[in-house]
């Protein structure tokens, strides 16, 4: 197989998010739930004749060099050298990029682990899923999560997974049109950062207590976000009018969950006539599984 086109790098939603301390490095300790939502960049992957790793898409602010996309595919090119001692075919990846930068849905990670997928399958390096998790990490928190591709309670930094029953509904997001880079918020003097932890127990309870897991818990970068940032503030407020209405990640945007399309249509007719121009809205489905694994799977048999 010499390539594989219209590859999803979906979207996470972290349905709470809680600062539970901090470790000696200073990065901080995080617990999380992160879902997956349809809703995501299109990745089209080319092998090439050489060994270049090469972007055809011009990504605005993001230099080709620095593509979390490119990065990923050589660290597992390197490795693929490493084991197999010989380096595979290059690849050309082109990028239909939709999910905003800073906008804490995880694009560029997810990106980065579409990429792996994506190029363990195409040069059959062989790597185990636990192995892709391991190579991604230090690229970005979120890779080994989008990698996992289930819903998941986040421990660490993100990177200690366990599998718990999302919720099956529709979310409705509103992008502020501001974006928020992760740094400015981990710094703030003002972060709270000795949230109790809760167990994996807690947060299954409170679906069977309410039927929905997204009333669970708080998102502790939020405060922080919205004095640094008033749009999300101001998106955040609008929106909890309609919901239990929360940011994503350390921003900036923020969703809220239905559970029928109906209802997400019509709180989308609102955000039109609310008069923000400088939002952009839309819906999404929560996703059971990362769509490359059944892509994956397809391609496999197809061989
Ligand atoms: C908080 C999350 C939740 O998903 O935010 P989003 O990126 O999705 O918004 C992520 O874990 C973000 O992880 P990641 O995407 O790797 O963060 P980066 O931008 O690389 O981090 C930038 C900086 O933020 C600080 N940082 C980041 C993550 C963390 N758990 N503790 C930290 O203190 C570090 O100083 C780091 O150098
Ligand atoms: N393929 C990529 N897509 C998006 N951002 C990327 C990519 N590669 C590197 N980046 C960098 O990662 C930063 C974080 O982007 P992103 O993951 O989309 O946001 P967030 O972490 O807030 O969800 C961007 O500001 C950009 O500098």
């Amino acid at each position: 197989m010499r390539s594989l086109h219209h590859c999803l790098a979906p979207a996470k939603l972290n349905l709470f998010l809680h600062v539970v301390g901090r470790r000696a490095d200073g990065f901080h300790l995080l617990q999380s739930v992160f879902q997956l939502i349809d809703h995501g960049d299109v990745l089209h992957f080319d092998l090439r004749p050489d060994e270049r790793i090469v972007r055809s898409t011009d990504v605005p602010g993001v230099p080709e060099e620095q593509d979390l996309i490119v990065r990923a595919l050589r660290l597992l090119q390197a490795e693929h050298a490493r084991r197999h001692g010989r380096l595979p075919p290059g690849i050309e990846v082109a990028i239909e990029k939709v999910l905003p930068m800073g906008g804490g849905l995880g694009g560029g990670s997810s990106d980065a682990a579409t990429a792996l997928m994506a190029a363990n399958h195409l040069w059959q390096a062989g790597l185990t899923q636990q192995e892709l998790m391991d190579l991604g990490l230090p690229l970005g928190a979120d890779i080994p999560f989008f990698m996992f591709g289930e819903t998941a309670f986040a421990e660490g930094v993100g990177e200690a997974l366990q599998a718990v029953p999302g919720p099956d509904c529709w979310y409705v997001v509103i992008e502020p049109g501001v974006s928020v880079p992760t740094p400015a918020i981990f710094s703030a003097p003002d972060l709270t950062r000795n949230t109790t932890p809760v167990t994996i127990a807690d947060f299954s309870s409170s679906l069977v207590a309410s039927g929905k897991q997204f009333d669970f818990g708080k998102n502790d970068l939020q405060d922080v976000a919205e004095r640094l940032f008033p749009p999300v503030a101001e998106a955040a407020t609008w929106l909890k009018s309609y919901g239990d209405a929360r940011m994503t990640g350390s921003g900036a945007c923020v969703f809220c969950a239905f559970s029928s399309e109906h209802e997400a249509d019509q709180v989308l007719a609102q955000v039109s006539l609310s008069g923000a121009s400088a939002w952009k809205a839309w819906k999404a489905r929560s996703l059971k599984s990362h769509p490359m694994k059944s892509l994956l799977q397809n391609q496999a048999v197809m061989e």
